[in-house]
């Protein structure tokens, strides 16, 4: 499981986004979260990404609370949670292929092999991979994000609008191979998304923020 518990965090002092948000994201289930634009869904999601540190409040990730957050997370911890943003251009290096995108978190591991079958998984061809983003779509792009998400096999993943920017056939392609995951390798998801419709087919339940407590 990972959890949020007592959770308060925000951007200026006095005046927290999250002010005592509770949440849980279980093994093997699709978590949905909706509200209002500026209810803090994207802060709740960096802090249970384990991106950004809450004022207060814990973290525990299947049964380990999280003392330390963004560089300073021991790397158990940080790729036990992987992440999927709204725009996939400013989440990588302009100067890789989508290959090195893919790669990037393998480099530790030994296993540059995994690569395609990464790429297979989320429907890129041989040929995108040796493409620079500025060559590929905004679909093709976040494609390559998403293997780069799974690449260490995370036990969470926190897709941040992760379909906001694309048509409705990428969409249902990223949805299924999540999907897959979270069936095969019983992993956990949080999906915020503005698109009630997609949370409601998506998520086994969806919690709203900003609309009291959670
Ligand atoms: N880096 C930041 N610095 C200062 N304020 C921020 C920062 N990021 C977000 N905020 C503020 O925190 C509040 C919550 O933002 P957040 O992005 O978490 O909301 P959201 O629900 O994800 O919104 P949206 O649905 O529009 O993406 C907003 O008022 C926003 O302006």
């Amino acid at each position: 499981m990972l959890s949020g518990t007592d959770l308060v965090a925000g951007y200026r002092k006095g005046e927290p986004v999250l002010d005592g948000v509770n949440l849980e994201v279980p093994p093997g289930t699709v978590v949905g979260l909706a509200g209002p634009s500026g209810c803090g869904k994207s802060t709740l999601a960096r802090v249970l990404a384990l991106l950004q540190q809450p004022w207060s409040g814990r973290v525990v990730l299947d049964g380990e609370p999280v003392h330390r957050f963004r560089h300073a997370t021991p790397r158990a911890q940080r790729t036990a949670v992987g992440v999927v943003f709204q725009h996939p251009r400013p989440a990588v290096d302009q100067r890789f292929t989508l290959r090195q995108v893919v790669a990037e978190p393998l480099r530790a591991t030994g296993r540059p092999d995994a690569v395609d079958a990464l790429a297979e998984e989320v429907g890129l061809t041989p040929e995108l991979l040796t493409r620079r983003p500025h060559e590929v779509s905004d679909g093709q792009l976040q494609r390559a994000c998403l293997a780069r998400a799974l690449a260490l096999e995370p036990r969470y993943l926190v897709c941040d609008e992760m379909t906001a920017m694309l048509d409705a056939s990428t969409t249902a392609a990223l949805v299924r191979v999540v999907d897959r995951r979270v069936r095969e390798d019983g992993t956990g998801v949080l999906a915020i998304s503005h698109d009630e419709e997609l949370l409601d087919h998506w998520a086994a339940h969806v919690v709203p923020l900003g609309t009291g407590s959670i």
